[in-house]
């Protein structure tokens, strides 16, 4: 357990699966069914929205606020994920694959191979 929210992978898991079962579903009774409705463009715009939301908080040094608009960012990446068929278990695995491997080794690597083309 991770304090408060429980187990964060199940948590994120278990969201994931109450997206995918709204699929299909009634937009007038869930907020997910609508954002499906409405295409990709706007699950996309309003993932945007949020993370922008995230990052003004940030600027305020609000943490309880950068919390919530975190919690709105993952759950729009979740419908979005849904809505594309990308499934966690690909995302958890490119994660994992770079497991141990440093950010700046990494860059430097790709900057490596892009000069000697
Ligand atoms: N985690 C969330 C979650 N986080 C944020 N939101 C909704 O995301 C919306 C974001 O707020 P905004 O003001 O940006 O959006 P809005 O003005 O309502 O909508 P727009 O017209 O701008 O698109 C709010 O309506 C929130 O209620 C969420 N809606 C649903 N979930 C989860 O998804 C489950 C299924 O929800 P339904 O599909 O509604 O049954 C719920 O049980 C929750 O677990």
């Amino acid at each position: 357990m991770s304090g408060q929210g429980g187990n964060t992978a199940l948590i994120l898991d278990r969201l994931f699966e109450t997206v995918m079962s709204r699929k299909g579903q009634d937009p007038s009774t869930s907020y997910t069914a609508k954002l499906y409705s409405r295409g990709t463009p706007k699950i996309a715009q309003k993932l945007g929205e949020e993370a922008v939301e995230a990052v003004i908080e940030a600027m305020r040094g609000d943490k309880q606020k950068l919390a919530e608009e975190s919690a709105d960012l993952l759950y729009h990446l979740m419908v979005l994920w849904a809505d594309m068929g990308v499934k966690p278990e690909t995302v958890y695995g490119i994660l994992a694959e770079r497991e141990g491997i440093s950010g700046i080794a990494e860059k430097k690597s790709r900057k490596q191979g892009s000069g000697s083309k």
